[in-house]
């Protein structure tokens, strides 16, 4: 795989940082998740997919002296913690950058290492307010909404800080040295939406939320109840593709206003749900498969895996506990990722293989677990 050989210490974290290690993890990096210890009875990372875990206390002076052995045979740290945290631990990046300075240190915070909020406690939702993002999602006459954590904690938090690591073991093979990576989630999810920014100028963005071509204002790009309940999603945008879309409707254009008339996109929006609530989700597909109307059915996430557009392609995959997730995505043709199969990791699992590996001698080891530094914890075999 395109990352086998990277060593990846992920200290443990909420959300973002479990994602980046998973994806590093998928394309072949070997990554340790370093867990709390004394641990928690269930890990909070459900993204530990093809991690091992290694539990020790970063608090105890032999912990974090621990920690900066095993940094010395690492590429890759991750660590997410607010900003001054590791400083405290004696784990800043100027101690472990000049201990080995092939190392890539990947800060992965909400507001970055500097500025006003840099030591402030925060979640998704406030890295996305004050990205300006969030000020442009929702719907007319209401108030913004986040979707899910999706864009301040993953896209721009655990796949930017991914994509930085990927480059910076990339500049590595030129220059020999590690970098510090400051990946803020305001920043990164203001990055991923720079086609906002940059969009301005097209008067895309002029009227109030929810009111545009691409906020749900218009009835062309918008979600329609079907009469089971069920929706279906339109994205007819291009005029070939709104014809397309009309006709599959039963609706005439020129018996209508024209498709960018925005003083009537209400009324508009109005006849279209009537017309979509008079058929179920699978009678509209029979409709529009196989047209460029840009129609096709919301699934649930039960649903996904069984289209047969998705089946064809693999695009989901299950585990040996028969649990079905996404595919890492994209796809490498040559050099694929292969996710692995097993269960995540339970906490503390690998702690003395891990250390092992790095060199440590099991007479070290022992010490660090009688002192209870670090924790073993091995599943009983399920007979
Ligand atoms: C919206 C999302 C958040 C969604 C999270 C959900 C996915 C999960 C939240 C609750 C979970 C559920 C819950 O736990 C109950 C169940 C538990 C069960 O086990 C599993 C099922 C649960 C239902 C569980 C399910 C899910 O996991 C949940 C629903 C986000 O926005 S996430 C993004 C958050 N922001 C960031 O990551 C930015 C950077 N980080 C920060 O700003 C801060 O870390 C943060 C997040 C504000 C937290 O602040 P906190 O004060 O708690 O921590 P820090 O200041 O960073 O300091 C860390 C301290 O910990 C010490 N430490 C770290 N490692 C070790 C170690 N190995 N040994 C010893 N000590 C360690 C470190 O020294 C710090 O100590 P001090 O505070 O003394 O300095």
């Amino acid at each position: 795989m395109a990352l086998s050989g990277v060593r990846v210490l992920e200290l443990a974290g909420l959300a973002p940082a479990p994602l980046c290690g998973m994806i590093l993890a998928d394309f072949g990096a070997q990554v340790v998740r370093v867990d709390r210890c004394p641990r928690s009875a269930v890990s909070t990372d459900v993204q530990g997919r093809g991690k091992r875990s290694l539990a020790l206390d970063l608090k105890r002076a032999q912990g974090a002296a621990a920690l900066r052995r095993l940094c010395l045979r690492a590429d890759v740290l991750v660590e997410p913690f607010r900003h001054g945290v590791m400083e405290k631990l004696g784990l800043g990046p100027e101690v472990l950058l000049q201990e080995n300075p092939k190392l890539i240190y990947a800060r992965l915070t909400g507001f970055g290492q500097s500025g006003k909020y840099a030591r402030s406690a925060g979640h998704d939702i406030n890295y996305l307010a004050l990205s300006g993002v969030l000020s442009k999602l929702g719907r007319k006459d209401e108030n913004p909404y986040a979707p899910l954590n999706l864009l301040a904690d993953f896209a721009g938090g655990g796949l930017m800080c991914a994509m930085g690591i990927i480059v910076a073991l990339y500049e590595r093979t030129k220059s020999g040295k590690g970098q510090l990576i400051d990946a803020s989630m305001v920043e990164g999810a203001a990055y991923l939406s720079s086609f906002l920014w940059k969009s301005q100028n097209l008067g895309l963005w002029n009227r109030c939320r929810g009111e545009n071509l691409l906020d749900s204002g218009a009835p062309f790009y918008e979600t329609y109840k079907t009469l089971d309940g069920k929706f279906m999603a339109v994205g007819a945008i291009e005029p070939q593709f709104y014809e397309q879309l009309l006709k599959g409707l039963g609706l005439e254009s020129d018996k209508l206003p024209s498709q960018l008339s925005f003083s009537d996109w209400c009324e508009m929006k109005k006849m279209f749900a009537t017309i979509f609530s008079e058929k179920t989700q699978a009678e509209w597909c029979k409709i529009f498969d196989g047209t460029d109307a840009c129609v096709t059915p919301v699934l649930s996430l039960d649903e996904v895996a069984l289209h047969q557009h998705n089946k064809e392609r693999g695009s989901f995959i299950k585990n040996d506990q028969e649990e079905i997730s996404p595919r890492p995505s994209p796809l490498l043709l040559r050099t694929p990722a292969t996710p692995s199969a097993r269960r995540d990791p339970f906490i503390g699992e690998h702690t003395q293989e891990i250390l092992l590996e790095f060199g440590f001698s099991k007479e070290e080891i022992a010490k660090l677990h009688s002192d209870k530094v670090i924790e073993f914890n091995k599943p009983k075999a399920n007979l």
